[in-house]
């Protein structure tokens, strides 16, 4: 065995992970949602749930009860409910982090000098009026997102051991059959050639032959 093969044997399997986040196009950054939105699909995002709503000073309050008692708290539930938010539920790998980092820090004064290509530092107008949110923690993501769409079933995602059950189970011993005619055959296009085998070879296929004789027009 060389060394690169011990290399290979040593490393992590791939992990296979698709994380939810909470972000809000804040009521200042409501006339830029289409040029946002774009910008979340093009960094990979994909936009699971959307909603525009117009917070009570209630609700407002409550999604950032974490602020109460600060100085600025009355003027942020304000300026919360002072017109609508665009509410979207986005996910990726590390969409948490990757959205935080799209959208900058919270101050734009700092946005625009640390981070020109941020979010807020496009979109957003002072240290409160900064244009978007996003959930800093996965205990946070889940609360948020549940509180903007309560209807929604949060499947949980198969993660560890129980994605590698999953996959040894219902998916691997197609795809290493699949993967070893690939091998043989090295077809041009490889993608193409196995996700057509896939479809060919899929033990999930009805196997009921085709019986009905078309009539003639
Ligand atoms: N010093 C401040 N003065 C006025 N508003 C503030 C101040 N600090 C924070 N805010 C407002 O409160 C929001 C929540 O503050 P927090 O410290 O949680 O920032 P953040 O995590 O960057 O923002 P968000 O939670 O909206 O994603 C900020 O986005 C901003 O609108």
């Amino acid at each position: 065995m060389t060394g690169d093969d011990e290399a290979h044997l040593r490393m992590d399997p791939p992990q296979i992970y698709v994380e939810r986040t909470l972000a809000i196009i804040k009521p200042d950054a409501v006339k830029h949602a289409e040029e946002i939105e774009d910008i979340i699909l093009n960094s990979g995002f994909t936009i699971l749930q959307k909603r525009r709503v117009h917070l009570t000073p209630e609700q407002a309050s409550e999604f950032y009860v974490e602020h109460y008692g600060k100085l600025f708290f009355p003027s942020l539930v304000a300026y919360m409910s002072s017109g609508p938010v665009i509410a979207l539920a986005l996910a990726r790998e590390n969409a948490i982090s990757h959205w935080r980092m799209l959208v900058g820090p919270t101050s734009v004064t700092e946005a625009k000098e640390t981070h020109p290509d941020s979010l807020r530092a496009l979109y957003g107008t002072d240290q409160q009026r900064n244009g978007l949110h996003g959930s800093d923690s996965y205990t946070s993501a889940e609360w948020e997102v549940r509180f903007f769409f309560p209807d929604s079933i949060v499947e949980p995602i198969a993660v560890g051991q129980a994605a590698r059950d999953y996959l040894a189970r219902s998916v691997n011993p197609t795809l290493l059959k699949g993967l070893t005619q690939l091998c043989k055959k090295k077809p041009d296009d490889p993608v193409v050639w196995l996700a057509d085998w896939l479809l060919e070879n899929n033990p999930n296929k009805p196997r009921v032959k085709d019986t009905f004789v078309e009539e003639p027009k």
